[in-house]
């Protein structure tokens, strides 16, 4: 950079207006989470993957050892700390609950192309039928990448606060999610690169930050959804984090096991595999099968915020499956039965757009 300081003038001019900070920023209340349930649950035990063993000597072999126990047959898995800091994650927490209080015309005045595939924006409340004629009651914001292929509208809440924002989902995918696909690939017995190379934070995807809010339903209203917020699924992306959350409706399924219920507690991310991962895998990897249902009686009454992170697949990423000695002595040899002419981000906009306005079997897994 010159040291006039013109570069950083010229800098600034094509930062898209998204990242540009508008002042003042309005201070918002610190977020509390509501308490856990007092009910007794059944939980899935899980796997806990320490990430501060990444750096140490011989701590990514370790964490390889862990990810053999939980990749193959259940696709579902903990980690700890992850680098942020509690106030860092609660801020997120904190936006999100500012975001859902907009007035509705303004959260509308945002929504995503969803007819284009893409999830860009403001999802509305009710977009899905989970049944026929029984909309959904949860709506979600999504903020992708803080690239130039992503910029759109945005409320001045979220202009406010890109910066924090940003580091957030920088942090999560540069950092986090990198460190994950590098212990993957090595234990694949495929250059450390591998899928790095087709989830590159540079590179056109649909990953985000997306927050997230289920309205709690009246028991009648339960009755009549059978109790379901969102319908068992695989995510079909690259890999999700899903942040703290006492209240008690995520519910994740093992190979021929029932639901059980997934703790996320405080200093805790829960790691879901997507179906990119199983796919270029030939199905070594799981994508793990998840849904979310009416929390216990000492929660049912209370609206659930949740906070997530995606990673998907970019236009760099070839969408054919792979082939490493390790697979092939697993009995999963690379197979071109499903490959495809062309990118991740293709395959991944096409199911979205095939995917809106579906009609769901209540048992039938499917990709969201
Ligand atoms: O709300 C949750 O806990 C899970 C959300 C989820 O499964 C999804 O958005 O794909
Ligand atoms: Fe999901």
């Amino acid at each position: 950079m010159s040291d006039d300081g013109c570069a950083l003038v010229d800098l600034i001019d094509t930062l898209p207006a998204q990242m540009a900070r508008l002042t003042p920023q309005i201070p918002l209340p610190k977020y509390e989470h509501p308490p856990e349930t007092k009910c007794s649950l059944s939980y899935a035990s899980v796997v806990t993957i320490d990430l501060s063993e990444y750096d140490r000597p011989g701590g990514r072999d370790r964490l390889a050892q862990q990810f053999k126990e939980c990749v193959h047959d259940f696709g579902f898995f903990n980690i700890t700390n992850i680098g942020l800091s509690q106030d860092e994650i609660d801020l997120q927490f904190a936006i999100a609950k500012a975001f859902f209080e907009l007035p509705v015309e303004e959260r509308l005045s945002h929504v995503a192309p969803l007819h284009e595939g893409n999830y860009n924006g403001y999802r509305p409340l009710g977009t899905l039928s989970l049944f026929p004629g029984l909309q959904d009651s949860l709506e979600f914001y999504s903020i992708f990448k803080f690239i130039p292929q992503s910029q759109r509208s945005q409320p001045d809440l979220i202009k406010q606060y890109s910066a924090e924002i940003e580091r957030f989902s920088r942090h999560m995918h540069e950092n986090v999610s990198f460190k994950l696909l590098r212990i993957l690939a090595t234990m694949l017995e495929l250059p450390e690169d591998q899928f790095v190379n087709g989830n590159r934070y540079e590179d056109e995807c649909d990953s985000s930050v997306r927050y997230m809010l289920y309205h709690s339903r009246s028991q009648e209203e339960n009755k009549m959804f059978d109790d379901y917020y969102l319908r068992g699924h695989t995510d079909k992306g690259t890999l999700t984090f899903l942040f703290q959350q006492p209240i008690a409706a995520l519910q994740v399924q093992r190979v021929q096991a029932d639901w059980e219920h997934l703790r996320i507690p405080a200093g805790t991310v829960a790691v879901n595999i997507a179906d990119a991962l199983q796919f270029l895998t030939n199905g070594y990897l799981r994508s793990g099968l998840h849904r979310v249902m009416a929390p216990p009686k000492d929660q049912v009454h209370m609206d659930r915020l949740g906070l997530v992170y995606f990673v998907r697949p970019t236009d760099k990423l070839p969408w054919k499956s792979l082939d490493s000695p390790f697979l092939r002595r697993a009995g999963h040899a690379k197979t071109t039965e499903h490959d495809r002419d062309m990118s991740g981000l293709e395959w991944w906009r096409a199911g979205v757009k095939a995917r809106k306005g579906a009609n769901y079997m209540k048992d039938t897994a499917r990709s969201t």
